[in-house]
């Protein structure tokens, strides 16, 4: 059965540690494995980082620049030498690729979303490898995916993808940065999120030298990931090939089984594609009824509200410490919130002098995290 693969390359990868030069050797391999995937007959697309690690070694920086309009430049001198590299390389064994350059308002808006969606679906169906990589040289720090993990998830949640292979230097997961902590434990496999939030894995500080996320986003890209149905799987960059046997069936790497029944695309587009503006605290019982009722958010449940938004942003719900629980489209905005936090929903009209809506998100809008 033709199946759909994203596989994303970090610079870790693709560049050699020591030197920051391209890694050729993986590059081809990775080719190689890709054009094989494609004439099994599956779709395939290409997450590959890199533009600001093969920019610098360009311009001869030995180190990942921090000014944004120095990292900007940089990233435009090497994504066009990364995509000359990879369309070399795909020429030669006669598959044709194309370079998707998104950021992150492009999954913002929801006819940008499906017009981003319907390209992808030709490109596939033109039997085309999509390149894809942010574009680093006008994303603004507001709208930026900021590591390609997350958009490497959001990219298969997009396309509805049944792999998402994440590449990096490490050969799995392990509970611990195995680099500081020599006897971390190595997992192999997550069969769901509770399980996952019980290892408690640590995963120290951002990475490679090279790197930006470190593990920390390739966790979350694969909770996105598997939310929306995809089977994710963190393995080692220095050997492509494995791609190929994990398919067929090989334990390699650490496997994130994926949710049995995905979320809908709709509150996909709600809970990763649109950024949220606010935050809205929530008591026990509104929590209770959300996570176990299912139920819509009320405003008496609401203790304290944070950020200014409009109605129809999104909000984050989080508990009393901060931490996220769910996602909304709201119906108030964020002045409206203030007076109507901890209300009941019958006095909203008395106190806003105006009938809104009965609920602050409805459950259709709402997406647990
Ligand atoms: N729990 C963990 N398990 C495995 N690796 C970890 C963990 N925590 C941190 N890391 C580090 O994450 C690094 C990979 O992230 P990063 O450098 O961002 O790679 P990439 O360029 O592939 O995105 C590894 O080199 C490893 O040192
Ligand atoms: N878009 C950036 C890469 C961002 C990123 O996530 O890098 P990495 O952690 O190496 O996957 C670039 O091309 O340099």
């Amino acid at each position: 059965m033709p199946k759909t693969i994203v596989v994303k390359i970090g610079t870790s990868s693709l560049t050699q540690p020591e030197t920051g030069q391209l890694a050729l050797s993986t590059i081809a391999t990775l080719t190689e494995t890709l054009c094989n995937l494609r004439h099994q007959g599956h779709r395939v697309i290409l997450v590959s980082s890199g533009a600001v690690g093969v920019g610098c070694a360009r311009l001869g920086l030995t180190e990942r620049p921090k000014a944004i309009a120095l990292k900007q430049a940089v990233a435009a001198v090497g994504q066009g030498r990364l995509i000359r590299i990879y369309d070399d390389l795909f020429s030669t064994l006669n598959q044709p690729i194309a370079q998707v350059l998104l950021t992150r308002a492009d999954l913002v808006q929801r006819s940008r979303y499906l017009n981003a969606y319907n390209t992808f679906q030709e490109l596939l169906g033109l039997g085309v490898i999509p390149v894809v990589n942010e574009n680093d040289t006008v994303a603004v720090e507001e709208l930026k995916f900021g590591d390609n993990d997350t958009l490497s998830a959001l990219v298969a949640s997009l396309v509805e993808a049944d792999w998402l292979f994440l590449l990096t230097d490490v050969d799995r997961l392990y509970s611990a940065d195995p680099r500081t902590v020599p006897d971390a434990r190595p997992i192999s496999l997550i069969s769901n999120m509770k399980e996952l939030a019980e290892l408690q894995i640590q995963t120290g500080g951002q990475g490679s030298q090279w790197g930006t996320g470190g593990m920390v986003t390739k966790i979350s890209a694969a909770r996105i990931a598997i939310a929306a149905g995809v089977r994710t799987v963190i393995t080692q960059g220095r050997f492509p090939r494995n791609i190929e046997k994990i398919i067929q069936g090989e334990a390699i790497g650490t496997h994130f089984e994926p949710q049995p029944e995905p979320t809908s695309a709709r509150k996909r587009w709600i809970a990763y594609g649109l950024v949220p503006t606010g935050k809205l605290y929530l008591d026990d019982g509104a929590i209770n009824a959300i996570l176990q009722a299912g139920k819509s958010l009320l405003a008496a449940g609401i203790k304290a509200v944070e950020g200014e938004f409009e109605s129809q942003e999104t909000v984050q719900l989080c508990d009393r410490h901060g931490n996220e629980i769910a996602r909304g489209l709201v119906n108030y905005n964020s002045e409206d919130l203030q007076k109507i936090r901890g209300c009941h929903s019958r006095d909203i009209a008395g106190i806003l002098g105006y009938a809104g809506a009965e609920t602050v998100i409805h459950r259709d809008n709402l997406v647990l995290i």
